[in-house]
């Protein structure tokens, strides 16, 4: 029998963290895991330890350690906390890694794993926006692979052949247009968290629910689309199809264009990521393509989502830029999930930070930490000021 292959999850709690362990519980013969980690939610973290048999087990709030402790107790899995302990995690000897913390918090563990020439399946989006060049820097120095897991970006990896870059007439990101497509300013002035999060398609986390809705995602997405695929910006177009059924494409020089399909369910693409570079089975709903009928495209209004220019100019401007606008949006979505500022108020605390931030060249991931905490602390300004 091979070798069972070592796993690491970070952010293994979360909406991918969660899907991520059913995937490697599924086949216990192939996978041992090193190293499980989460913020605070200490029950779901120790009984996924248990039932994985993990090595490690990491909280990195601290005042979460004494639960995780005593959960784990009797069980012979480490356990361990803070912010270093996170970081440290990703060092264990786990040949694949999920990369699903949430936000720019996923950069230094994310960073530790490229480092050691580990395969990271990325899900943090965060991480390429505020860093992504030095990011994919590392990855080349260290002979890392990256496998991208957000949908767009795995469907992209999948028809992207890499041997006919220069024949690639642009990449068209879809977008679902979230759970205000359609509505007025006016509707989406007094729209509550609940609403925002209510995405009609996937079933995701809180903050990229939000981003979904302020139409932020994509915005995202297009600049880890530059970053991960060496793609230029005015290449990456962004059209609306509202079913999520296609999950991206690329358009050819000689007109083909070229998509990846499945329901919307994210295990698809973990999969892929976890199975590459063969592919394994995963338990999700077939398309029925007869049922669907039609497919519905639509071009995406930059006008009630500035979000949209904003990523774009972002790019443009290169240097910090991205990295205020992506801290700038942590700190925002927070606040509106808090109820203390209005989901409009997102965009508008973007670009205001945007403005005010003197920005820098990006030299180093320290760089990049001290230009994210400036950004942060302009932007509770910028709130507070509201
Ligand atoms: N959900 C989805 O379908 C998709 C998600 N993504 C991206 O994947 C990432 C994760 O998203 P999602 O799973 O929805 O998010 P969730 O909010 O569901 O999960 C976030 C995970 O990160 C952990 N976490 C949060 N802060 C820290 C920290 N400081 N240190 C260590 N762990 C931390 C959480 O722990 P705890 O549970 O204890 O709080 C949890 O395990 C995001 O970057 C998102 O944009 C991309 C495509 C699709
Ligand atoms: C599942 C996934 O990859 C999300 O990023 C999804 O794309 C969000 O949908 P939107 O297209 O509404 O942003
Ligand atoms: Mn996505």
């Amino acid at each position: 029998m091979s070798a069972r292959r070592g796993i690491t999850i970070l952010g293994s709690t979360g909406s991918i963290g969660c899907n991520t362990v059913e995937l490697v519980e599924a086949s216990p013969d192939l996978y041992r895991v090193e190293a499980l980690v989460a913020n605070s939610r200490v029950d779901t973290l120790a009984d996924q330890a248990r039932r994985l048999n993990a090595r490690l087990a990491v909280v990195a709030d601290e005042s979460a350690y004494p639960a995780l402790k005593e959960a784990l107790a009797g069980t012979g899995i480490e356990v361990a906390a803070g912010a270093a302990a996170v970081a440290d995690a990703a060092d264990l000897p786990a040949d694949w890694v999920m990369a699903s913390i949430v936000g720019a918090a996923g950069l230094a563990p994310t960073l530790r794993a490229i480092r050691r020439g580990a395969t990271v399946g990325l899900a943090n989006k965060e991480v390429l926006v505020c860093a992504g060049q030095l990011m994919m820097a590392e990855v080349k120095t260290h002979g890392a692979t990256l496998l991208p897991v957000d949908s767009e970006h795995s469907a992209i990896f999948q028809v992207l052949d890499v041997n006919q870059h220069d024949q690639v007439e642009k990449i068209i990101l879809t977008a679902s247009g979230g759970p205000f497509r359609g509505k007025s300013r006016e509707f989406m002035s007094s729209v509550t968290p609940e609403q925002a999060v209510a995405h009609p398609n996937w079933s995701m986390g809180a903050k990229i629910s939000v981003d979904s809705a302020s139409m932020f995602n994509k915005g995202l997405e297009l600049i880890e689309a530059y970053h991960l695929f060496n793609m230029p910006e005015e290449k990456i177009d962004i059209v609306v199809h509202p079913q999520s059924v296609i999950h991206s494409l690329v358009a050819y020089t000689d007109g083909s264009v070229l998509a990846q399909l499945g329901s919307p369910d994210m295990r698809t693409p973990i999969a892929y990521a976890l199975g590459w570079p063969n592919r394994i089975p995963a338990p999700v709903p077939r398309l029925d393509l007869a049922a669907i009928g039609t497919l519905i495209f639509e071009a995406p209004n930059e006008t009630l989502f500035p979000s949209l220019r904003l990523a774009r100019e972002a790019l443009r401007a290169g240097g910090s830029v991205a990295a205020v606008l992506n801290a700038a949006n942590e700190v925002s979505v927070a606040a509106f999930l808090a109820r203390k500022i209005g989901f409009l108020d997102i965009a508008r605390v973007v670009e205001r930070t945007i403005e005010g931030v003197n920005h820098r060249e990006l030299l180093s991931i320290d760089d990049v930490l001290a230009q994210d905490q400036v950004a942060r602390r302009f932007a509770e300004s910028v709130i507070g000021r509201l």
